[in-house]
C-alpha cells in the first residue's frame, strides 16, 4: 500500500514535470524538448542576395525546360553522399565550378549538398540533425550551418540539390535549392508528396526501395496535384497550407532488389509513367541500388547510360553520381579523426573519376543531339 507521504510526493514529482508538452497521458516517452530558432530569424541572419536568387531561379528554370522538352541538356545531379564538413564541401564545388562551366552546353549540372540521411534503420541523419557528428544533436547549429554552406556554395554561381526528409527543415533553406528528392523510403508518404506539390524547386522521386517504380508514378500524379495541409510559417506559426501542385516532377531509377538502369528498365519505367498519363522521362541514379553499393560500379553504370543517351534515348532528361574529394567511405568512430574528403555514408567515387564520366556524359548528349537531328 502507498503511504500518505509516499501518495504526496509522487504526485508532486509528476506535477513539476507537468508542462504543455508533458501531462499525466502526453509527452511520455519524449525525454525533451528544446527550443528551436525560427526559420525567419535564420533568413534574416543569412539573407539570399540578388546574385545568388538569380542563380537559383536560372537553374530552376533550366531544369523545367528540361522536363518540359524545351532543353536537350541532360540534369546531372553530383556530390557526396552526404555533407559533414563544411571546408569539404567548399572544396569540392571549387573543383566542380569548372566542370560544370566546361560542360555547360550539354550537362545541367546541379552539387548535391545533402544534409538529411534516411537510414534503413539507425545511425548518423546527417549534418542538421548533428552536425557536430558526435550525437550532441546541435540541431540550431545545423539548419545554420547548412544554410551558411548552401549561400557559400550557390554564391560560386554553383546550383544546388538537397533531398526533403524532415518535413520542418525546408521553411530554413528551400528558397535557394534548385532541384530537391525524396528518397526511396518516402516516395510512398503522403507528407512528403504534400511537400513536394508545394516547393519551389523541380522534385524527383525515387522508385521504392524493392524497386517498384509505380510507386514513384503515383507520387508524381500526387504531387502534381493541389494539397491543403499543416505546416510551419517562417515565422515558426502553425498553419494551413494550400498549395497549387508542381509540374517540374520526375521519377529517378535507382535500382531495388536489382539495377534497373537499362535500356529494357528504361522501357518498363516510361511504359508504367505512360500508363498514369505521366511524360515518359527518368532521371537514372548512377548508386544505391544500381550499384549495389559498390562505389566503383558507378562508372560501369554511367558508361551504359551515356551510351543509352548517345543512341538518342530522349527519355533520359538527368543522372545522379555519388562522388566525393576521395573514393570510399568510412564510419564515425567517436574519438576517431575522419580521413579527409570521403564520405561518412555511402561510398562514393572520387573528384578525379567523376570528371571522365562527366566528359562521357556531355559526349553522349551531343552525340544524341546529332541522333536526333
Ligand atoms: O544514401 C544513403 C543511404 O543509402 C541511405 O541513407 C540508407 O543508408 P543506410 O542503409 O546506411 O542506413
Ligand atoms: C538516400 C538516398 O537515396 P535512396 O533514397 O535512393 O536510398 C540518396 O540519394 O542519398
Amino acid at each position: 500500500m502507498t503511504s500518505a507521504h509516499e501518495h504526496h510526493t509522487k504526485t508532486a514529482n509528476a506535477e513539476s514535470l507537468h508542462t504543455l508538452d508533458h501531462t499525466r497521458t502526453d509527452g511520455l516517452r519524449v525525454s525533451s524538448v528544446r527550443p528551436l530558432i525560427s526559420p525567419a530569424l535564420l533568413q534574416e541572419k543569412w539573407p539570399a542576395s540578388e546574385a545568388v536568387q538569380s542563380v537559383v531561379e536560372r537553374s530552376r528554370n533550366a531544369i523545367s525546360d528540361v522536363l518540359h522538352g524545351r532543353d536537350d541538356r541532360l540534369v546531372v545531379v553530383v556530390g557526396p553522399c552526404s555533407i559533414h564538413d563544411h571546408a569539404e564541401a567548399i572544396a569540392y564545388a571549387n573543383l566542380l565550378r569548372p566542370e560544370m562551366e566546361r560542360h555547360a552546353r550539354d550537362l545541367i549540372v546541379v552539387m548535391r549538398v545533402y544534409f538529411e540521411k534516411p537510414r534503413t534503420t539507425v545511425g548518423w541523419k546527417g549534418y542538421i540533425n548533428d552536425p557536430r557528428l558526435d550525437g550532441s544533436f546541435a540541431i540550431n547549429e545545423g539548419v545554420e550551418r547548412a544554410r551558411e554552406l548552401l549561400l557559400d556554395i550557390i554564391g560560386r554561381e554553383l546550383p544546388v540539390a538537397v533531398e526533403y526528409l524532415d518535413l520542418i527543415s525546408p521553411q530554413f533553406i528551400s528558397d535557394l535549392v534548385s532541384w530537391g528528392a525524396i528518397g526511396a523510403r518516402t516516395t510512398e508518404s503522403q507528407s512528403h508528396r504534400q511537400l513536394a506539390s508545394g516547393l519551389s524547386c523541380p522534385v524527383g522521386f525515387k522508385n521504392g526501395t524493392d524497386g517498384g517504380v509505380k510507386v514513384a508514378a503515383d507520387a508524381i500524379v500526387a504531387a502534381q496535384a493541389p494539397h491543403a495541409f499543416l505546416g510551419l510559417t517562417k515565422m515558426g506559426q502553425s498553419a494551413i497550407f494550400e498549395t497549387r501542385g508542381n509540374h517540374d516532377t520526375h521519377i529517378i531509377l535507382r535500382g531495388g532488389k536489382v539495377p534497373n538502369y537499362s535500356r529494357a528498365d528504361v522501357d518498363a519505367a516510361c511504359a508504367e509513367l505512360k500508363k498514369s498519363g505521366l511524360t515518359e522521362q527518368v532521371m537514372i541514379d548512377f548508386s544505391h541500388a544500381n550499384s549495389s553499393k559498390q562505389h566503383l560500379k558507378q562508372i560501369e553504370v554511367g558508361a551504359d547510360v551515356a551510351g543509352q543517351i548517345a543512341a538518342g534515348d530522349a527519355r533520359i532528361m538527368g543522372v545522379m553520381i555519388e562522388s566525393h574529394l576521395n573514393e570510399g567511405r568510412q564510419d564515425i568512430v567517436p574519438g576517431q579523426k575522419l580521413k579527409p574528403g570521403v564520405s561518412v555514408t555511402d561510398a562514393c567515387i572520387s573528384f578525379a573519376q567523376t570528371v571522365p564520366l562527366l566528359t562521357q556524359l556531355a559526349q553522349a548528349v551531343q552525340a544524341r543531339r546529332k541522333a536526333r537531328g
